[in-house]
C-alpha cells in the first residue's frame, strides 16, 4: 500500500446554524487515508459521521480546516475543482438515491455520462459490465421499484464504482438490508474495490461488517480518535 495519502483531512471543523447561533459538530478533525485501503467510520448517532463524508465529497463546504483530495484542496468558491473531485469519487448512501423513471441500465450509467469522452454506445457496455459482477445481469431494463432492496443497493453499488473511482464514500450501505443481504452487499463493495485499488471510507453502525475493514476509526462527539482494536 503506498504511503502517500490520497485524502488529508487536518484540523477540520464544521458547524450548523442552531437558532440564533451556530453549533460546532466536528471540533477539529485530521486524518489522512491511503490508496487502496477500506476504513470503517464508527461512532455514536449525532457523532458528525454523515457531514464529515459530505464534506470529503464536495457536498459540504470547508469552513475551518483544510481537505486535500488527491493533491487538490477543497475550497470555497472553486466549483471547477470540486467538480474535478466529485469525478474521483462514488457515493452510495443507505438509501441509494436512485432515479425512479430510469432503468437500473441507466442509473448506473449516469456517472459515465458526465465525462464528455464517454457515449451512450461506450456506457452501455461498461454498465452491462459491473451490473452483471453485482449478479445482476437479468434485471437490467427494471426500473429501480421493481428490486428488493438489496438489489436496489447492488445498483447504487454499481452506480458508485462504473467509472473507476479513486475513493468511494458509504454511507450506512447496509443499514436498511437483513444481515444476509448486508453482507452480500459489503462483499461486492469490497471486491470490485479491491480489483480497482479504490479507498473505501464507509460509515457503518453494523458490527457484522466490520472484519472487510483495514482500519477502524471511531468519531465521537465530533473528534476522531483512531485505530480502535478490531473485537472478536
Ligand atoms: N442540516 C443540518 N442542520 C442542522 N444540524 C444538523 C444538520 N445535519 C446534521 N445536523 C446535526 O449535526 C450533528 C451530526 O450529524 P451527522 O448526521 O453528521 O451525525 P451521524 O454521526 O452521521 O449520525 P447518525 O449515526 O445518526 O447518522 C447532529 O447533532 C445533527 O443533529
Amino acid at each position: 500500500m503506498s504511503r502517500e495519502p490520497i485524502i488529508r483531512v487536518k484540523d477540520l471543523h464544521y458547524s450548523f446554524r442552531e437558532g440564533e447561533g451556530m453549533k460546532e459538530v466536528l471540533h477539529g478533525v485530521s486524518a489522512d487515508f491511503y490508496p487502496g485501503e477500506i476504513v470503517i467510520i464508527m461512532g455514536p448517532s449525532g457523532s458528525g459521521k454523515t457531514t464529515f463524508l459530505k464534506l470529503l465529497g464536495g457536498l459540504r463546504t470547508v469552513q475551518k480546516g483544510s481537505i486535500e483530495i488527491d493533491g487538490q484542496l477543497l475550497e470555497k468558491g472553486r466549483k471547477k475543482d470540486l467538480v474535478s473531485v466529485r469525478r474521483k469519487i462514488g457515493f452510495i448512501f443507505q438509501n441509494h438515491h436512485l432515479i425512479a423513471s430510469l432503468s437500473v441500465c441507466q442509473n448506473v450509467m449516469m456517472p459515465l455520462s458526465f465525462n464528455p469522452r464517454e457515449t451512450a454506445a461506450t456506457a452501455r457496455p461498461q454498465a452491462l459490465d459491473i451490473l452483471k459482477q453485482v449478479g445482476l445481469a437479468d434485471h437490467v431494463n427494471k426500473k429501480p421499484s421493481q428490486l428488493s432492496g438489496g438489489q436496489k443497493q447492488r445498483v447504487a453499488i454499481a452506480r458508485a464504482l462504473v467509472h473507476n473511482p479513486r475513493i468511494v464514500l458509504a454511507d450506512e450501505p447496509t443499514a436498511s438490508l437483513d444481515g444476509k443481504t448486508g453482507r452480500e452487499v459489503v462483499d461486492h463493495i469490497q471486491r470490485l474495490a479491491k480489483q480497482s485499488g479504490a479507498t473505501i471510507l464507509l460509515v457503518t453502525h453494523d458490527s457484522r461488517i466490520l472484519d472487510v475493514a483495514d482500519r477502524l476509526i471511531e468519531l465521537e462527539d465530533g473528534v476522531l480518535n483512531s485505530d480502535p482494536p478490531i473485537e472478536g
